[in-house]
């Protein structure tokens, strides 16, 4: 299946629309006229630089306000029309997109449609070009892709086809199950995008808000199985009007646009066994059991503040690497990884971010399996030399250039850590405290990662680990900084072993947007661990010498009002510096560390009775408290 993308859709001249288009690797375009309008060459030299670019011109669009009108400007449309075959012709298209008329003069009269777009037809049929018919969600009298199909129908010319857009079929909550019925030879061309479920008038919500299939709430999947049974087999374009995207990387957004397409049409694949459809063969999604690791970069110095705060945390120092200046700390099934090599991939990221996550593993139930995917969608594989008894772990780059590890069960990737890491000689004198050292603390796991981005690519993330992670993402929750709004996605898998928060900063002045410019764009702003009782971790902390992240007590009295909490419980989690909210299922303890350089820190969590979210109502009161800490070090006043 051909994969194919409006010009519309990535931002840039129509020359850097082109290039990114095709080092994205989409097979071709569909002619946006405003681009070419804008565009300073003749209709030829357009149609060259296309296919110089290895690309194919599929699609000329849109034609408007053409059917159903009366005389003369029914006449006049023609004319109009014949004016716009002359530059098919040039660009070197032989399919043009004639959308639903929206003029107040349309007289509507399915009949009278018909006969227009078979007089099209003809006209269209004598210079070797065809018309493609497209219902807009808000046409006057045509506005669903049934009425759209019954006009191509009756117009009854060979030359005369249907163009689906998903966007107008699903913003109005069409049932795309009706496409089954439509023959997939009538089908010319067809539209995808997506789109977040919000409340607006459908032509602002389509001009301003599409997105690519999967970044939206749009059953886009299910309107893509429809259109597969039709036997529809020309190509699938992404056309996709979205502000945000206007201002974006042309490079990064087609990207996005050509992983969502393969991505969705491998999803349809298999949801469809019995339809043969054309896609390039990759690895199901894959299964996360859980975070594996998560690697820290430092030099020797910060190495030994983030191993003092490790240790007030209950980590113990478990292991050497055999070759290298890396550490390993463990508690319960957590592990975290100090890396302080002066060269390779560790070093880089230190230079550039600083002390920071440099990679995450990801225990996988096919290490192998999920590479291969994550690469048939794009995703750069990462690899670098291996060292003498070193196992070699599959690795991709992650959005923001740090590193994601898989492992698995099978093989020597099971046993990792026993085979790279040399166990430390006083590990196990450090579990007891009457040494001195710190006591465990009864942390699990990692509850969740939570990442920080520029707000703008955050769907670029979103997409990237929904594609190739056996994930869903919930609802987005707005995240009230003092100086301004970060918005907060959490995506999972079902059994909760693979959590991230992505929190999108609009700007630089809240926490998440400091955090990102001041380690220049690392990632992983904070590790939530879980523990099953979170005041004997409290407890076990405090002999520790941890630090906790002081509330203001005003939250106290107001989860009081909130929850009626009983006033012993109410007592303890004060005393504890412990955040509280409730869901529907259960309840959520949240116990954060002071922030540590730009605004990285540690987070301790208990979910009880499973509880769902990640007490996003807590969160203005956490960064609040945050920024009181950060501000004598330099963090900008709100
Ligand atoms: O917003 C529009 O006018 C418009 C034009 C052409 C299309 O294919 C479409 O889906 C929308
Ligand atoms: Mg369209």
């Amino acid at each position: 299946m051909k994969t194919a993308i409006a010009t519309v859709s990535i931002s840039g001249d129509l020359r850097e629309k082109l290039a990114a288009i095709a080092a994205a690797g989409f097979d071709g375009v569909e002619i946006f006229e405003a681009d070419f309008l804008a565009y300073d060459r003749p209709p030829r030299q357009v149609g060259a630089m296309v296919r110089d670019h290895g690309l194919e011109v599929m699609l000329f669009q849109p034609f408007r306000d053409f059917e159903g009108l009366p005389e003369p400007q029914r006449a006049r449309a023609f004319d109009r029309a014949e004016r716009k075959f002359d530059l098919m012709q040039e660009l070197g298209t032989d399919l043009v997109l004639v959308c639903s008329n929206v003029s107040p003069l349309a007289l509507g009269g399915i009949d009278r449609a018909a006969e227009d777009l078979r007089a099209l037809g003809e006209r269209a049929a004598r210079r070797g070009l065809r018309i493609g018919y497209e219902a807009l969600a808000w046409g006057r009298h045509v506005s669903d892709h049934r009425d759209a199909w019954e006009i191509v129908r009756r117009a009854g010319h060979p030359n005369v086809g249907l163009i689906l857009d998903s966007f107008h079929t699903l913003a109005r909550r069409l049932d795309p199950q009706s496409i089954r019925a439509i023959p997939g030879e009538r089908i010319f061309f067809v539209q995808l995008a997506d789109a977040p479920m919000i409340e607006m008038d459908l032509l602002y919500w389509s001009r301003h808000f599409r997105t690519m299939p999967g970044e939206g709430d749009l059953p886009v999947t299910d309107f893509m199985r429809a259109v597969a049974a039709t036997g529809y087999a020309g190509p699938l374009s992404l056309e996709i009007f979205n502000d945000q995207f206007r201002g974006g990387s042309p490079r990064s957004i087609a990207l996005d646009g050509h992983r969502s397409l393969l991505n969705l049409m491998d999803v349809v694949r298999r949801q469809e066994p019995d339809i043969r459809i054309e896609v390039p063969a990759m690895p199901a999604r894959a299964r996360a059991l859980g975070v594996e690791f998560v690697e820290f970069t430092a030099d020797e110095d910060e190495a030994e503040t983030l191993g003092a705060l490790l240790s007030t945390l209950g980590f113990r120092k478990a292991g050497r690497h055999i070759a290298k200046d890396v550490t390993l700390w463990r508690q319960g099934g957590i592990n975290i990884v100090v890396n302080t090599e002066r060269e390779g991939f560790a070093h880089s990221a230190y230079v550039l971010h600083g002390t920071s996550v440099c990679d995450i593993g990801i225990r996988v139930e096919d290490a192998r399996a999920t590479v291969a995917r994550a690469t048939a969608l794009d995703a750069q594989p990462f690899g670098q030399p291996i060292g003498p008894g070193e196992l070699e772990i599959p690795a991709i780059r992650g959005v923001g250039g740090g590193l994601i590890h898989v492992v698995d069960d099978a093989g020597d990737l099971a046993r990792v850590w026993e085979i790279e890491f040399e166990p430390l000689a006083d590990a196990l004198a450090d579990t007891g405290t009457e040494t001195g050292a710190a006591a465990e603390a009864g942390l699990e796991r990692i509850d969740h990662l939570a990442q920080t981005m520029n707000y703008e690519e955050m769907l670029t993330w979103l997409l990237f680990y929904t594609a190739i992670f056996e994930t869903r993402k919930l609802p987005m929750v707005d995240v009230i900084d003092p100086a301004g709004v970060v918005r907060s996605q959490a995506i999972e898998n079902a059994e909760g072993t693979l959590r991230l928060t992505l929190n999108g900063a609009e700007n630089r002045r809240t926490l998440a947007g400091h955090f990102i410019a001041e380690s220049f764009g690392s990632a992983v702003q904070h590790v939530a661990f879980s523990c099953r009782d979170i005041f004997a971790a409290a407890a076990a902390l405090a002999t520790n010498g941890f630090d906790p992240l002081p509330i203001s007590p005003n939250y106290y009295d107001d989860l009081d009002a909130r929850f009626a909490l009983d006033g012993d419980l109410l007592q303890r989690l004060r005393a504890a510096c412990i955040l509280y909210d409730r869901d529907e299922h259960g309840e959520y303890f949240q116990l954060y560390s002071r922030p540590y350089g730009e605004g990285f820190f540690f987070e301790i969590v208990e979910r009880r009775g499973g509880y769902r979210g990640y007490g996003a109502a807590n969160a203005p009161f956490r960064i609040a408290a945050q920024k009181r800490i950060m501000r004598p070090s330099g963090m900008p006043r709100a």
